[in-house]
């Protein structure tokens, strides 16, 4: 079990008239204080909804099993007081355009006190000691805290949002594509306060992105995410440098690699779409779209394998795939295919 977070089995079904989704099936995510782990994937392979479930901000009747530990205490099964006061103080959460949810007619600095207020995070006279300390963190200057948003351009709306974030000291930030809406130099500047707010502070970090390539460049390890599954898991370097499962190969392709000159030259695009979550393919979810399919993977949806294993079967890396070196044995030797456990084959 990880001291930070720890999710496993995650499974999330939106329900609607138009019939269940199955967005999120079967993840595990793990995080030892002052980690980074990157969550990429294409639009739709279930990463928001990953970053929802993990504060319990998904909408009402969405169908949510499995276990969701933040600091040894389940978020799914905590009452609404302590998730009150566990969100903002134990967790906290930036999504893409968050700058859109500041309110126009108050001043950035009483939009950052509020959850330090809020939570009694500082005493009464320190708020606005703090306030300015949060703005010089994300490389604003304090007097911002008496400016109405309107003063304040998209990426620096943005870093306020950081800020309240980080307002509480969380011990987990969830950055949900915080910076994908910003120029790339904004976006570079941000993300580098991020890491230095990690390395300073020793707080975890999820940061979930479509971009592998900037998931590779922040985030000591990524998960890959495909039709609501983490398909690879591992090291950032091996994942995005020398992916085992074919679609983080693909997603890999599609990015150039920063400080690597030659990929520049030859971005690939993935042909198809990814299946609809409530009419998935049988097998692998992959398998229509994976250049190495073979007839099992009509039948198998492989769970996560050691990559390249050691003699004693671990590795720092899995993937799903029958074609990665111990998922071809597994499968053959299991006695009912895909009903191995994650947890005996890749722990
Ligand atoms: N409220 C909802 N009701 C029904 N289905 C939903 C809802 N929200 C998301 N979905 C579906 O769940 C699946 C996963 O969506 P999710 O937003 O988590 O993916 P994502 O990887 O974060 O994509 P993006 O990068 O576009 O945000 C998609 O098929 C999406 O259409």
């Amino acid at each position: 079990m990880s001291g930070l977070l720890d999710v496993r089995d995650l499974n999330v079904t939106y329900t609607s008239g138009a019939g269940d989704v199955p967005a999120v099936r079967g993840v595990d995510l793990s995080l030892e204080p002052g980690d980074t782990l990157g969550v990429a994937g294409e639009s739709g392979s279930g990463k928001s909804t990953v970053a929802l479930a993990l504060l319990r901000l998904l909408p009402a009747g969405t169908r949510v099993t499995g276990r969701i530990l933040l600091e040894g205490e389940d978020v799914l099964t905590m009452k609404w007081g302590r998730l009150r006061a566990v969100r903002w103080v134990g967790a906290s959460v930036v999504f893409q355009g968050a700058m859109h949810s500041l309110n126009p007619v108050r001043r950035i600095g009483d939009q950052i006190a509020e959850p330090l207020m809020v939570h009694g995070t500082v005493p009464a006279k320190r708020v606005e000691e703090r306030v300015a300390e949060l703005l010089e963190q994300v490389g604003l200057p304090a007097s911002r805290a008496q400016d109405h948003p309107h003063r304040l351009s998209g990426g620096q709306r943005q870093r306020v949002m950081i800020a309240m974030a980080l307002a509480c000291e969380p011990r987990l930030i969830i950055a949900d594509e915080a910076t994908t809406a910003l120029d790339v130099m904004i976006q570079a500047q941000i993300l580098a306060l991020l890491e230095r707010l990690v390395e300073e502070n020793g707080i975890g970090m999820l940061m979930i992105s479509h971009d592998l390539s900037v998931l590779s460049a922040t985030c000591k390890r990524v998960a890959v995410m495909y039709a609501g599954r983490i398909v690879e898991e591992g090291p950032a370097h091996q994942v995005v440098h020398d992916p085992a499962h074919p679609y983080a190969s693909a997603l890999s392709a599609a990015f150039p690699k920063i400080g690597d000159p030659a990929s520049r030259l030859a971005p690939r695009g993935l042909p198809g779409d990814p299946p609809d979550p409530a009419d998935p393919p049988s097998g692998c979810a992959f398998r229509p779209r994976c250049a190495v399919a073979e007839t099992v993977c009509a039948t198998v949806d492989p769970p996560l394998w050691p990559v390249r294993p050691d003699e004693s079967g671990r590795s720092e890396r899995h993937a799903a795939c029958v074609h990665v070196g111990s998922g071809r044995d597994g499968i053959e030797g299991a006695s009912t295919p895909g009903e191995t456990s994650t947890e005996e084959t890749s722990r």
